[in-house]
């Protein structure tokens, strides 16, 4: 299995004490399969996320991810196992300022050590940023800078993508089509994907759906 959660709890501080937000979620991501995971707002779907990805520490819980159990690791030993094997997609692109769009690609797949500037070109070609690749991130509309996004995530050929709302803050129209391109492009790389979404069509996209509701899965 490439991802096996088991028995994972997170709370946060609130107010009147420790708010839990996770209460034991299990679950299991072969490779290349795809899942929606959807939620109301404020179920925990990005803490899962980022717990998944490393970027936040669980309270209880096993997070196995390619054989790691990153959820006994310290943040170096996160943060290796993320760049060797997790891409992330984010709602607000953050692509880096200074850097072109070919750099910005590259950066991810540089620090994984897999980068390979041909195969990183027929990517962004692929998304349709051919004509953009020496433009930086501001003189770039949304849609573009995701499609930058998605390229630096898949570039790093990642065995997991985690995608948090990639298409939220596009039009439907544009949404639509970064998404299929995504889609497409993940199925031929064999990735898995796990995506938080809204939107009940796109979940209906995915191999298969989990639904988050009082910290738990269903
Ligand atoms: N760093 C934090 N400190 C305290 N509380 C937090 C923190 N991050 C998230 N929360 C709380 O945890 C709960 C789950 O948040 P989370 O962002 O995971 O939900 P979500 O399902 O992704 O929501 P949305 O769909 O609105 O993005 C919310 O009640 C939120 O206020």
């Amino acid at each position: 299995m490439l991802l096996s959660v088991k028995s994972l709890e997170k709370s946060y501080a609130g107010a009147e004490g420790s708010v839990p937000v996770l209460r034991g979620i299990d679950m299991d991501v072969a490779t290349g399969e795809t899942l929606a995971l959807t939620g109301e707002s404020g179920s925990g779907k990005s803490t899962l996320l980022h717990l998944i990805g490393g970027l936040d520490t669980a309270d209880a819980g096993t997070i196995f991810l390619d054989g790691h159990d990153i959820a006994q690791m310290d943040d170096a030993g996160r943060a290796a196992v993320r760049r060797a094997s997790v891409g992330i997609i984010f709602q607000q692109f953050n692509l880096i300022p200074s850097l072109d769009v070919t750099a910005n690609i590259a950066f991810q797949a540089r620090l994984a050590g897999v980068y390979d500037r041909q195969e990183a070109t027929a990517l962004a070609t692929s998304l349709g940023l051919a004509d953009h690749l020496h433009k930086y991130p501001e003189q770039l509309s949304g849609g573009q800078q995701q499609r930058v996004a998605i390229a630096r995530a898949l570039a790093a050929k990642p065995r997991l993508i985690l995608a948090d709302e990639p298409t939220g803050n596009l039009d439907e129209e544009t949404a639509a089509e970064v998404m299929a391109q995504m889609l497409s492009l993940v199925s031929q790389t064999g990735s898995a994907l796990v995506m938080v979404t809204h939107s009940p069509r796109l979940a209906g996209q995915m191999g298969r759906q989990l639904h988050l509701r009082q910290g738990q899965l269903a």
